[in-house]
Parts: C-alpha cells; sequence; structure tokens
C-alpha cells in the first residue's frame, strides 16, 4: 500500500517536473538513458535521484549556469551554496571495497579523531558514508545499497562526540551532488624504511589505477556509495604515512574546499588506539534502537536473559556511563563467534575445524555450567547443519525472510553480536574485527576481561596467543 502510494507521488512528481534543468542535465550525463534506469529502479530510489536532480538545477541556477556550462574550473566554493551558509566544511570518507563491516567501523573512529581535530580551529561535520555492496553481504534480492547510518547506529548517540550527518542530508545542504576536492589516499611507492618512521603526507602521482574517471565537462565520477550523480570536482593522489590527524594541515591550509573526501581512509592510522578519544568515539556508536530491541526480545524469549539479573543495564545517553569493571554478570548462555568463509578459505592455521570447535564448546559449557550456546557465524547452510548435529545445545538468531529485508545483513550481524555481548561468556574467532567489536561492546558493558578476550584455536595451532585486553578509558 506504501510501495502504491510512494509510486504514485513519484509518477506526479515527474509528470509535473519532467522537464526540469536537471532532469535533462542528467539525462545528458548518463546518456545510455535516465528515464530507462529510473524506470527499473524502485520508486524510493527514482524518488531519491529526482530529488538530488532537482537540488543540482537549484545549484546550477544559483551559479549562474546554463545547463551543460558549468566549467571544471570553476570551484563550488566560490559558489553561494545554499543552506550550507553556516560556512561549515564537509569531511567525506570512504573505504577500499574488499573490506568490511567491522574495519569499516574502526576507520569512523580514526576520521571522528580527525574532525575532532579540526574542530579545534575550524567548523567542520563529518559525513557518514552509507552503507552498501559491501562483500560478505549476500543475502539475495535485497537492496543493499545508499543504506543510511541510522538503520544501523544511534545517530544522536554519534553526535554527542563529534557532529556527524548522512550523505543525503550533505546532499541538501550542500545544494548538489559535487564533492569539490577528493582525495585518494595510498602509501608510498618506496615503501617504509625501517627505523626512520616518521609521520608525512605529500601529493604524488596515483600508484594504483584511479577509481575515477572523467565525464566529457570533466568531472569526476566514481563509486561513491552508490549515488550516481555524484561527482568530484577534483581528484588527487596523496601518499600518508601516519596518523588521522597528518590531515590537519592539508584540510586546514592547503586547501580551500568546503567539502573534502578522503578515499581510502583505512591508509590513515588511529591517532592514540585504545586511549580515552577512541574509546569516547567507539562508545558513541551505539546501536540503532530498533535492533537493540530485537537483540533483547531474542535474549527473552529463547535464552532467558534479562539485564537486571544480568546486571547489563543499558542506558540511552552514553556519556552518562561509565561501567564498573567486572560488574556485569550476563545471560545464562555462552556465546560464540565462529566466523567461516573466507577465514576458511584461505585454510588459516588459527580457525578451528567444526569438530575442535564443537569440543572446544561442550568442554566450556560443562565449566561453566551453562546449558545453552548462542552460536552466531555465517557458516553456509552445510556447516550449519553439520553444527547442528555437532551442537543440539546451539541456539541462533535465525531472520525470516521480512526481518532481513527490513534488518538487512549489517543489521542481522549487529543483532547477533548484541545477542553475543550480553553473554556470561564469550569465545570469538581470531584477528576477526567481527569479534574484536563484541570485545570492546563487553568491555563497555562492565565485564570480567577473562569472560571476554577468549578464542578459538586452530586444530593444529602450537602457540595460540589469546586477544589483548584493551582497557576502556574514560
Ligand atoms: C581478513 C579480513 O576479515 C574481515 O572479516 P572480519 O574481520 O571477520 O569481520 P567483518 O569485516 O565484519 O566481515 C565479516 C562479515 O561477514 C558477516 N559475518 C561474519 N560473521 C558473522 C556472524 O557471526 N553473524 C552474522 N550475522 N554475520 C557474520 C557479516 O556481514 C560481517 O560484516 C573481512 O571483512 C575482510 O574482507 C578480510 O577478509
Amino acid at each position: 500500500m506504501l510501495e502504491e502510494t510512494l509510486l504514485a507521488e513519484v509518477t506526479l512528481f515527474e509528470e509535473i517536473h519532467g522537464n526540469c534543468d536537471a532532469w535533462l542535465w542528467a539525462a545528458e550525463v548518463r546518456p545510455a538513458g535516465l528515464a530507462q534506469d529510473m524506470a527499473a529502479r524502485s520508486p524510493q530510489a527514482r524518488l531519491s535521484t529526482f530529488l538530488q536532480c532537482c537540488l543540482l538545477a537549484v545549484f546550477l541556477s544559483r551559479a549562474g549556469c546554463q545547463q551543460g556550462e558549468f566549467s571544471p574550473g570553476q570551484s563550488a566554493a566560490s559558489l553561494p551554496v545554499g543552506a550550507a551558509a553556516q560556512q561549515r566544511r564537509y569531511l567525506l570518507y570512504d573505504v577500499n571495497p574488499p573490506e568490511g563491516f567491522n574495519l569499516r567501523r574502526d576507520v569512523y573512529i580514526r576520521m571522528a579523531s580527525l574532525v575532532k581535530t579540526l574542530l579545534k580551529s575550524a567548523d567542520w561535520v563529518l559525513v557518514l558514508p552509507p552503507w552498501g555492496r559491501l562483500y560478505h553481504w549476500q543475502s539475495p534480492d535485497i537492496h543493499q545499497v545508499r543504506i543510511p547510518w541510522a538503520e544501523f547506529f544511534d545517530l544522536d548517540s554519534l553526535n554527542q562526540h563529534v557532529p556527524v550527518i548522512e550523505y543525503e542530508d550533505f546532499l541538501a545542504e550542500n545544494g548538489g551532488p559535487f564533492i569539490e576536492q577528493v582525495y585518494v589516499l595510498q602509501g608510498y611507492a618506496e615503501g617504509w624504511k625501517e627505523g626512520t618512521w616518521e609521520e608525512k603526507v605529500d601529493q604524488r602521482t596515483c600508484i594504483d589505477q584511479l577509481m575515477y574517471s572523467e565525464d566529457k565537462h570533466g568531472y569526476y565520477r566514481g563509486w561513491f556509495w552508490g549515488y550516481e550523480e555524484t561527482r568530484g570536482l577534483n581528484v588527487t593522489c596523496l601518499s600518508v604515512q601516519g596518523s588521522a590527524s597528518i590531515m590537519t594541515s592539508v584540510l586546514l591550509k592547503n586547501v580551500s574546499a568546503r567539502s573534502v573526501m578522503l578515499d581510502r581512509a583505512e591508509n590513515l592510522l588511529h591517532d592514540h588506539y585504545g586511549g580515552r578519544d577512541y574509546w569516547n568515539a567507539r562508545r558513541s556508536i551505539v546501536f540503532a534502537q530498533h535492533l537493540r530491541v530485537v537483540g533483547d526480545e531474542f535474549r527473552a524469549n529463547v535464552i532467558q536473559s534479562y539485564d537486571e539479573a544480568d546486571k547489563t543495564i543499558f542506558i540511552e545517553d552514553w556519556t552518562s556511563v561509565k561501567a564498573k569493571p567486572n560488574t556485569a554478570l550476563g545471560g545464562p548462555y555462552l556465546a560464540v563467534h565462529l566466523r567461516r568463509k573466507d577465514f576458511i578459505w584461505g585454510h588459516r592455521e588459527d580457525v578451528p575445524s567444526l569438530r575442535r570447535a564443537a569440543e572446544e564448546i561442550h568442554s566450556l559449557l560443562k565449566k561453566l555450567k551453562l546449558k545453552k550456546v548462542f552460536i552466531a557465524t555465517d557458516a553456509d547452510r552445510e556447516d550449519l547443519e553439520k553444527l547442528r548435529k555437532l551442537i543440539p545445545e546451539m541456539v541462533r538468531y535465525e531472520p525470516t525472510w521480512e526481518e532481513l529485508e527490513l534488518y538487512k545483513d549489517g543489521g542481522v550481524a549487529i543483532i547477533d553480536q548484541w545477542i553475543c555481548a550480553h553473554a556470561r561468556y564469550f569465545i570469538g574467532t581470531s584477528v576477526s574485527t567481527f569479534s574484536f567489536r563484541i570485545h570492546e561492546e563487553r568491555e563497555i558493558l562492565g565485564f570480567d576481561p577473562k569472560t571476554t578476550y577468549n578464542r578459538f584455536c586452530g586444530d593444529k595451532e602450537k602457540n595460540c596467543e589469546q586477544p589483548t585486553h584493551w582497557k576502556i578509558v574514560y
């Protein structure tokens, strides 16, 4: 019903504004045929594209341009920019495409730290890169691009640490889908000479083939999180070596662009990994309420886990939370994160066979006097069947198709992490950032580190070092 109403609205919009400059411009930019393209998309996507086109029209008319006459040399910084009249500047970023959900959450912390430093000198806001096209998000028939952060995380909580906005808000404020300066970050071609570590950043020729190409107006098109109308006005490669704050001088002194994007931002390191600022940024990444609710309902209905009894009371405002160490008890279950897929294809020594994992789980259940084990895993159907036979005590959060469509692969991953974070004892997979984020969530809740920093050992692993305890700092 909602879909039908939306479709009717979109059709009406198209009828009224079908000949607006923006449509013509967009059709010119994408000669493949905007109309055909639009028809193939969902009503939501068509409405979103339409709104972007209209914003673009506003932007061009403000710039005093006729359709198609916007000169590439003309910096948008010199143009009157609509609602962004407050003069604030926008930091956008993206990450190497193969990187997964949980490393991206880590890169967010590095960018938040950079914004924090920038804010000492000027008014900056961090633009949250929409989620999508992640290698691991393979559920079929589900639209998984251009996902706003609010679908996974609580925006108010993020904003209590540094100012952030969604990409769609940036489009509206910026008055058009142009990013004035894109910096593609890379290492140094000559590498790092041992013993001479220095933090540096230099403009260099691009080492890898650039993932951006010029359109006929001289603007750069690229992935841009699936926003086809977005263009970069300038693209430059920078070799970087050091922590996020090395970009401060570039952003404050070398470039006057109001919107700057750092692509391949994972090339910047943490300013102070595990320090107070790191933990503040990490604590501000609160899961979206609707996902927490699903996790809590599962805990209550399936594994009899309740915040009060488990001593894991959740307080909405993270800034007022300071859990006393070792106070959380956790629900009456063992939680496991068992990473499979690409972790086993690589035949890694530190990943256990299913049989070995099942033995470890049974031994822990006995030792901890627990009866239920919650297993979060990306195992395929065949491995899941094997697990069910090997571990009859296993419980899992298995979404219906409708739930999966609603929460998406990212949301289901968060629900799994939330349930793992509330268990009496947790054991994860070696070097998986998915497991690391669970460690942090448990650290925030105040669990005894002995119940958290544990991992499976590979069947033939000789030196099975356990994960490092990163103590929370307030
Ligand atoms: C070595 C690196 O490892 C990195 O993986 P790693 O850190 O485990 O962790 P992530 O970067 O999150 O990637 C794993 C993705 O697989 C799915 N996944 C894995 N385990 C689970 C689970 O227990 N439950 C659910 N629901 N989903 C799971 C989920 O989509 C998650 O974001 C890769 O992203 C990099 O590409 C690279 O391969």
